[in-house]
């Protein structure tokens, strides 16, 4: 099994520790509002929030109103319904960890006891029942709510279930997700030997799904052919993702940090140094692609309006224009990155058709015939949704267009065509967008002919406006400004007043939009989600540069041809990140003047495209080309001072002295291959201190990414499997204890320094912790503890058969990592998961007769003193060596 079948234990205790515990109460008063369904009545002030003056969330916006009308999000007799969902709290959803060692009893809990002892919660008109699983999610791992965590919290009944998801997510057996949120990696159909890209993953919800996938049918110590590289631009969201993912225990896992829409491709063609055919031959690729792309990208969020109320103050029609053009930069890059025959689903928790209909419309025009929009409906039936729209309207301050012909000159930096259903005005649009370059050219000599970074061509006046808009009733006289020249264009005869009303100009899309997906609230008690799944069936064409060009200003252009070179695997690889251009960010992409920093920061957009992180990437260029000759070698120095700085290296572990006695200290077997897939952060040899094991695929990416002269900024890959042990009697002469995460991984390989204990003595261990060999039940389990070797050691369950002499491991072995002592033994998982680990025992086996405590008490159980205190100072040393890791190793801290 090794990665992801089961979860370590004391791994667990930083993911806890990094993020709340989502099922307790809210540490933040000031944020928690009336559950109540509605909560913008004013006077209404909760009991449940004492001493606290209680601020109500706004869930009006009128601009939003009229958006989704006038777009015929739904019917008009399904209005009201959709608008009162909307500003109901969002129920809550969970996803059973399907890694988790004790999932199938979590599951049992929740179908025979929950279910039945919550019926009478039932509590509102949408929902008979309490709890129940998500009919279309399989196997009964996710589960929906009828509660708010609000609610939860509020009820003294819901107590004991309450206790039970705290529980749960602690250890993480459950993870709460948005119910919509698990449907775009089920679409993406992936089976465990795929190399799955995930854009952009921070928090990472799905790419625990991703991996849970890939892990699926794997024996114990057997790891799957394919990987998942998760990718995020933040780098405190990918500090997020990697405590998420952390759980899953995966060596199959590589986590990056990199704006997406320039995602590395490794390409070996693009090397300064010469590379044979014969050493691209051995690496078996020579360029980065995957069989799967999951394309979640940043949006206006506005399908979260249930769990987030704040979006109806922030809402604006901006949001949506702006990000466009990153989602398509993104979406793009993601089908370049993609094998012919993948699948890349995109998706977003928006609403808006400028962000959803029309990224993926511009998708098929770019890549002209070369992908296709695949028709799902028969897959997840029981997942009710609606077809993706074919006709939409653009709203730009305050004016509604229905074509890009009446788009003032001015605006056409912004408001590009690709965001309108018709992709006829692309023609036209490069007459028009002479203007605008002409427009750029001047603002260019305005300011002593340098180019401006990245930036959309906006004219200097638009940048007036925008400055000015900061100012309330300044937009107001910005969008007069611009009906008058949307009236001059068509007094001109430059462009026809296509805007609202005139049905008779509706612009309809050409592709087939119909088979994109969009989940609305009130169809299944949800948030919203949009969903489109695409297939690439060919490689991308040789004019694909030029068709997008029409769409997309001068940076983006150059961007395309250089997406397209790599997509010609093998002949016309041009290389990375196109260097030569600066990047459309997210904060430049989105120039509409109503969207400010702030909301930018809470699309999770920071860091992306600053002035340093342009730098570093110009850096980064140009070190990776000379890294490429040092493979492995001073080449982590390398990259500490140049490339990808504040990242630890990633090195393989080679010190072949200590590989050896690891394995002969555990005797783990010849045929577990632990040669060429131990990898480190640290490139001074003598003071690693966590060595992680990665699959044969992840390591195969690194040979690749070695040659390439390190393009991917790796924050964290692989599965801990040993740490530096600092016995302090310094009896133990293995240097390197097993960690918990890896131990499952291990386990089948190891014939040494294990033991398996009766399911009594395997209890009081949970129990007590430290135990002296003359006091277990079973005394010839303590005898055999007493004549291990000095150090780590693993006890494993016998289930109580008392069957100390032999061990045998299967999937279902439920094993800890231990510490043997002079005269006992001690535990190494934390106290939080000794304590559930007993409790899963005790619902699979009972409770044990008579308290163990009493027995405690009776002096039954009496432990050496100073050697307890030697172990528990060692215990708290695992501790400290698994917070430390956050902070130095695996922490991106640049
Ligand atoms: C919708 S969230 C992703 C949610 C994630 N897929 C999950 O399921 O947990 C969008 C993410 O995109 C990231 N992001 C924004 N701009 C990006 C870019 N240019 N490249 C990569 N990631 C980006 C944000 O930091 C954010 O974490």
């Amino acid at each position: 099994m090794g990665g992801g079948q089961k979860r370590g234990r004391t791994q667990r205790r930083h993911f806890k520790q990094n993020r709340d515990n989502v099922w307790k109460h809210n540490s933040n008063p000031k944020k928690t509002r009336p559950d109540d369904g509605t909560n913008n009545d004013p006077n209404s002030n909760p009991d449940s929030i004492p001493n606290q003056k209680w601020e109500p969330f706004i869930s009006q916006n009128p601009g939003f109103e009229e958006y989704y009308k006038v777009q015929c999000i739904v019917s008009t007799e399904e209005w009201e319904e959709f608008m009162s969902l909307l500003r109901k709290p969002l129920p809550a959803a969970f996803r059973i960890n399907s890694s988790a060692q004790f999932y199938q009893d979590v599951r049992m809990q929740l179908e025979n006891d929950f279910m039945k002892s919550l019926e009478a919660e039932a509590n509102n008109e949408h929902e008979s029942e309490a709890i129940r699983p998500l009919p279309w999610y399989p196997d009964n791992l996710a589960w929906h709510l009828n509660f708010s965590r609000m609610q939860l919290r509020k009820n003294q009944t819901l107590e004991r279930f309450h206790e039970f998801l705290k529980q749960e997510n602690e250890v993480g057996n459950i993870t709460r997700q948005e119910a919509v949120s698990m449907v775009p990696p089920l679409f993406l159909d992936v089976l465990p030997h795929h190399h799955v890209l995930d854009m952009c993953a921070a928090p990472g919800s799905k790419t625990f799904q991703l991996l849970e996938i890939i892990h699926q049918t794997k024996e114990p110590g057997l790891l799957p052919d394919g990987l998942v590289i998760a990718n995020d631009v933040d780098v405190q969201r990918c500090n997020l993702l990697i405590h998420q993912t952390k759980r899953m225990c995966s060596a199959n896992l590589i986590v990056t940090n990199h704006e997406a829409q320039y995602f590395p491709s490794c390409s070996l063609n693009k090397c300064s140094v010469e590379i044979s055919e014969e050493e691209k031959g051995e690496l078996g690729k020579s360029v980065l692609q995957f069989d799967r792309v999951l394309c979640d990208v940043p949006c206006s969020g506005d399908g979260t309006l249930r769990k987030a109320p704040d979006i109806w103050r922030k809402w604006n029609a901006g949001m949506g224009n702006g990000l466009h053009r990153l989602q398509v930069e993104i979406a793009m890059r993601g089908i370049t990155l993609l094998k012919v025959g993948g699948r890349m689903v995109y998706s977003t928790c928006s609403m808006n058709p400028v962000e959803n209909e029309a990224v993926v419309a511009e998708i098929l025009r770019r890549s002209k015939g070369t992908v296709e929009l695949l028709d799902v409906s028969s897959e997840l039936p029981q997942l009710v949704r609606r077809q993706g729209l074919k006709t939409w309207k653009i709203r730009d301050r305050g004016l509604w267009l229905a074509s890009y012909k009446i788009v003032p000159k001015y605006r056409r930096g912004v408001i590009l065509p690709s965001m309108f259903p018709s992709d006829e005005n692309c023609d036209e649009v490069e007459v028009s967008n002479d203007g605008a370059q002409e427009d750029l050219m001047a603002l260019d000599s305005n300011i002593g002919g340098e180019s401006i970074s990245g930036t959309i061509t906006q004219p200097s006046s638009e940048i007036e406006n925008e400055k000015n808009s900061e100012n309330l009733e300044n937009i107001g006289t910005s969008a007069d400004d611009d009906k008058a020249a949307v009236q001059t264009e068509a007094s001109n005869g430059s462009a026809s007043a296509e805007a609202i009303g005139d049905d008779s100009k509706v612009e309809v899309s050409r592709f087939p939009l119909e088979r994109c997906m969009r989940i609305v609230p009130h169809d299944q008690n949800s948030g919203a989600f949009f969903i489109a799944v695409l297939q690439k069936t060919s490689p991308l064409k040789e004019d694909y540069k030029n068709q997008s060009s029409k769409n997309i200003c001068k940076i983006s252009r150059n961007m395309s041809k250089n997406l397209l070179d790599e997509d010609q695997s093998g002949t016309k690889l041009s290389g990375d990140v196109p260097h030569d251009q600066e990047p459309v960010t997210t904060e430049q992409a989105s120039d509409d003047s109503k969207m400010d920093k702030n909301q930018l920061a809470a699309l999770g957009s920071k860091d992306v495209g600053s002035e340093d992180n342009k730098e570093k990437e110009k850096e980064e260029c140009d070190n990776g080309e000379k890294g490429h000759a040092e493979l492995n070698g001073s080449k982590g120095r390398l990259q500490t001072q140049g490339k990808w700085k504040g990242v630890d290296p990633v090195l393989f572990f080679k010190d072949e002295a200590t590989i050896n006695s690891i394995r002969s200290f555990y005797g783990i077997s010849e045929s577990f291959p632990l040669e060429g897939h131990l990898v480190t952060r640290n490139h001074d040899a003598n003071h690693v201190k966590r060595i992680y094991y990665v699959s044969k695929s992840v390591h195969d990416i690194l040979q690749l990414n070695f040659q390439a002269g390190q393009k991917l900024k790796i924050t964290s890959l692989g599965l801990k499997v040993f740490e530096r042990q600092g016995s302090k009697d310094g009896t133990s002469p293995c240097f390197f204890r097993l960690s918990s995460e890896g131990l499952p991984l291990l386990l089948p390989y190891i014939s040494k320094q294990i033991l398996s204990a009766s399911l009594a003595d395997f209890r009081h261990l949970l129990q007590y912790r430290t135990i002296k060999f003359a006091d277990f039940v079973d005394a010839k389990f303590g005898e055999k503890a007493s004549e291990l070797m000095p150090g780590c050691c693993v006890v494993i369950l016998g289930e109580g058969k008392g069957s100390a002499d032999k061990v045998e491991v299967d999937a279902s072995t439920i094993a800890i990592v231990c510490w043997k002592g002079r005269t006992n033994l001690c535990i190494m998982v934390s106290e939080l998961d000794g304590k559930e680990l007993l409790e899963r025992l005790s619902a699979r086996f009972g409770r044990e007769k008579g308290s163990a405590r009493e027995e405690e008490k009776n002096g039954d159980l009496v432990i050496d003193t100073v050697e307890n205190q030697e172990l528990g100072e060692l215990n708290e040393e695992a501790k400290d060596i698994d917070e430390s890791k956050a902070v130095s190793e695996e922490t991106v801290t640049s």
